[in-house]
């Protein structure tokens, strides 16, 4: 069997808050192997992004292991791309320069930058659309600069926090079928956090959710459907909405309980 390329080993984080210490993620473990899509849900606020953080070294776990490529994270590791809510798009870059930028961080050779970059932006549809500027960009279009820029880099690992949630629910759907597509010839592990159950399930090979805060993991869901899929499609079958039924059963005590924990605190 393929060795993990992310493991989380009980991994615990504690942050030092006004009120005290709280503690956002709590013995989490999780194993994702290299090429895994794998999706995690749970209540707002749960520790969902705290755990990214500390796969992506950002935080350091307070106790227990995190492992990125069998070796234990320390700093940010190579190798790992990010996509988040708002974009990392400069806005004083155009389109090519933008997707060039982290190969040129990288060290390559301008030119050779800007040709991988050409590719990446024909990829994500943005052919012809080289030399405009961020502002000149709608928010689909702008995610798919954003897209092409983590994707360039090719990465062994990709980390998204809620990378389309702030757009409409067409384009949303359009690039969950263009992060498919894309994806699938990458071999890269993905962890994809959304507070939306749907798109978890169109998009992931598993599913896992959180318990509300502090974060543990609840139940951990195979989502057995076929590749590739079609994300509008795919929401109307029998077999999809039947996980999505299994899974918000398990999901809505959580949310649940994280609604009674907020009714208590504000009390
Ligand atoms: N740097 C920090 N310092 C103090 N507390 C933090 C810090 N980062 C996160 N927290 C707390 O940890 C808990 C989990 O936060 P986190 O952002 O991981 O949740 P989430 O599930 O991603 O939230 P949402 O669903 O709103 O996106 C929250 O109570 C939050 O206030």
């Amino acid at each position: 069997m393929t060795q993990p390329v992310i493991e989380l080993r009980e991994a615990t984080k504690r942050f030092r808050g006004s009120t005290g210490i709280m503690t956002a993620v709590q013995n989490l473990t999780m194993t994702i192997r290299p090429g895994e899509f794998v999706a995690v849900v749970g209540p707002t606020g749960c520790g969902k992004s705290t755990t990214l953080s500390l796969v992506s070294g950002l935080e350091p776990a307070s106790s227990g292991e995190v492992l990125v490529g069998g070796k234990p994270v320390q700093g940010i590791p190579a190798g790992i791309g990010y996509m988040f809510q708002q974009d990392a798009i400069m806005p004083w870059k155009n389109v090519l320069d933008n997707v060039a930028a982290g190969p040129r961080f990288r060290g390559v050779r301008k030119a050779d930058a800007r040709a991988v970059a050409t590719t990446w932006v024909e990829r994500v549809g943005l052919a012809g659309f080289e030399s405009y500027y961020p502002h000149q960009l709608s928010g689909g279009m702008r995610k798919r600069v954003a897209l092409a820029q983590t994707l360039v880099n090719e990465p062994k690992i990709i980390l998204m926090d809620e990378p389309f949630s702030a757009l409409d629910v067409q384009t949303r759907s359009l690039m969950q079928d263009e992060l498919l597509r894309l994806w699938a010839g990458t071999g890269a592990a993905v962890i994809f956090v959304t507070h939306d159950l749907e798109e978890a399930i169109a998009l992931a090979d598993r599913v896992v959710v959180l318990t509300a805060v502090p974060a543990t993991i609840k139940a951990d869901f195979v989502i057995d459907l076929p590749r590739p899929r079609d994300v509008e499609e795919i929401r109307l079958t029998t077999a999809f909405l039947d996980i999505y039924r299994e899974i918000w059963d398990c999901l809505r005590e959580e949310v649940a309980r994280a609604r009674r924990g907020a009714t208590l605190n504000a009390a």
